[in-house]
């Protein structure tokens, strides 16, 4: 383990101290900028005058991050003020983890069929570019947050369930819970809805409901809204991927429905392309930001107490890790990036996957849902969603690049932004229903 550490310098007890003061930050894609300073420092980089901690391996990052608490957790009313450790902060977890974990997600299946084909395909179908729709969804959530009414619940699978309380707690909207309930259009059965009929009275159970249904709103939104738009743009790039996974959904599933979540585990090329999409295209490169409440020390090392400790997703090595430790069961070893396990790793190709060893139906290692304990806790409904939405999208569309009038492709921008989400920057595209079923399924969603 020591050569992990062998470029800092330090010994037990120092602070890790590979960069020094007056170290200027990366304004655009730091996690490029960072994955440098770790070639060139070692995987635990410390920037010393900033108090922040860079971690660019997994065991690391899991083995530290195990012992950390999140900013986002809990974090109130979109502000960053950090909510102790404490027993409130534990049940406001808890109570999302029995929400949001592996069997608890299937009550967002039916919306999540609902909305596998949502209107913003359908605009797209329509003509209106990607630029224009987010423009779109920009003024319609201006106007839910006018209005009420759910942004989400128009643009996005399942979130439906959260929104009056993310519009309670967000926006300037002093809206009480149980009358928004009332208010809702007919939609009694929310989870949000239902865990608020259910502690009726207990204003400390509420708060932590509501404060589930704001986290959620954080947490999910861009995130799955990157990795959607990731794949969109993927499939325009890769006409020849989106060709092989339409091939395959059209034998296993037929042309005349849409892939189910019982179809999953005999579509292998399309879970291929979700990997892919979630490897090259981690929403958060950075992680959620962790800080350490008191001083530590790791491996002999010192780390000051408010250190803020940083993961870089997008480029880390990537250890075989599990929830526990894994600083002894480091049997492999991967890294997103790295050539000699991914060979052009640049490039997007869902094969890989299929000739990898290890468990290929584990979520457990993509690593674009963060590490060890602290893992993203609403990545079952997230890898349901972003599947789901990728196996429908592949069924029914083609997503081609736009043509000028001479009828040649016109080329496209591949940039990302490059903020706290990492989202493909608006790109234009072409895009129709690929079979009779499709186009009968748009034009029943539009009307
Ligand atoms: C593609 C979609 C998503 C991606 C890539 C993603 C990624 C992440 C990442 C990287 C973290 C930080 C993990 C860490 O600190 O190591 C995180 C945390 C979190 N995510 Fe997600 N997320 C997604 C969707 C969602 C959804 C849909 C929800 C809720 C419905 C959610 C809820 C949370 C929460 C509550 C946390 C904080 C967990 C904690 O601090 O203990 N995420 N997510």
């Amino acid at each position: 383990m020591s050569s992990y550490i062998a470029n800092h310098g330090g010994g037990p007890g120092h602070c890790l101290s590979s960069r020094t003061k007056g170290t200027s930050m990366p304004a655009d894609d730091a996690w490029v900028e960072y994955r440098k300073w770790g070639k060139e420092y070692g995987e635990l980089v410390y920037i010393q005058d900033r108090n922040i901690l860079i971690l660019n391996d997994s065991r690391v990052a899991i083995d530290l991050l195990e012992k950390r608490r999140s900013h986002l957790f809990g974090s109130k009313n979109n502000s960053n003020d950090e909510t102790p450790y404490s027993d409130d902060w534990r049940r406001k977890r808890k109570l999302f983890q029995q929400n949001f974990r592996q069997s608890a997600v299937n009550r967002f299946h039916p919306d999540q069929y609902n909305k596998a084909l949502p209107e913003d395909n359908v605009l797209c179908t329509m003509g209106v570019s990607t630029s224009s729709l987010k423009i779109l969804l920009h003024r319609t959530r201006e106007r839910c947050l006018d209005h009420g009414t759910s942004f989400y619940s128009w643009a996005f699978p399942a979130i439906e369930h959260f929104h009056g309380c993310v519009l309670c707690q967000l926006g300037s909207l002093d809206v009480d819970l149980h009358e928004w309930q009332s208010n809702k259009t007919g939609k009694g059965t929310s989870l949000i809805a239902e865990l608020a009929s259910k502690c009726e009275g207990d204003s400390t159970e509420i708060e932590a409901i509501k404060a589930m249904a704001t986290t959620s709103y954080l947490a999910a939104a861009d995130t799955t809204l990157s990795s959607i738009s990731s794949f969109m743009l993927s499939m325009v790039l890769n006409p020849d991927v989106q060709a092989k996974g339409q091939e395959e959904i059209d034998h296993i599933v037929g042309t005349d429905r849409l892939p189910t979540f019982e179809d999953r585990l005999s579509l292998p090329y399309v879970e291929a392309i979700y990997r892919e999409v979630m490897r090259l295209h981690p929403p958060a490169p950075l992680g959620v930001e962790h800080s350490s409440i008191e001083d530590d020390f790791y491996l002999g090392y010192h780390i000051p107490k408010g250190c803020s400790v940083i993961p870089n997703i997008w480029y880390v090595n990537c250890s075989f890790y599990s929830e526990a430790s894994i600083l002894n069961t480091c049997h492999f070893r991967a890294m997103n990036r790295d050539p000699d396990v991914y060979p052009r790793p640049d490039d997007f190709l869902p094969e890989r996957f299929l000739d990898s060893p290890g468990p290929f139906t584990s979520i457990n290692d993509i690593l674009a849902y963060g590490f060890g304990r602290r893992v993203c806790i609403g990545r079952y409904m997230a890898d349901n969603t972003v599947w789901l939405t990728i196996a429908c999208v592949l069924a029914t569309l083609n997503l081609r690049k736009p043509k000028d009038k001479q009828g040649n492709d016109i080329s496209i921008s591949e940039d990302y932004t490059s903020g706290f989400f990492r989202h493909p920057k608006p790109f234009q595209c072409s895009i129709t229903p690929r079979t009779p079923y499709a186009e009968k399924l748009i034009i029943a969603t539009a009307s």
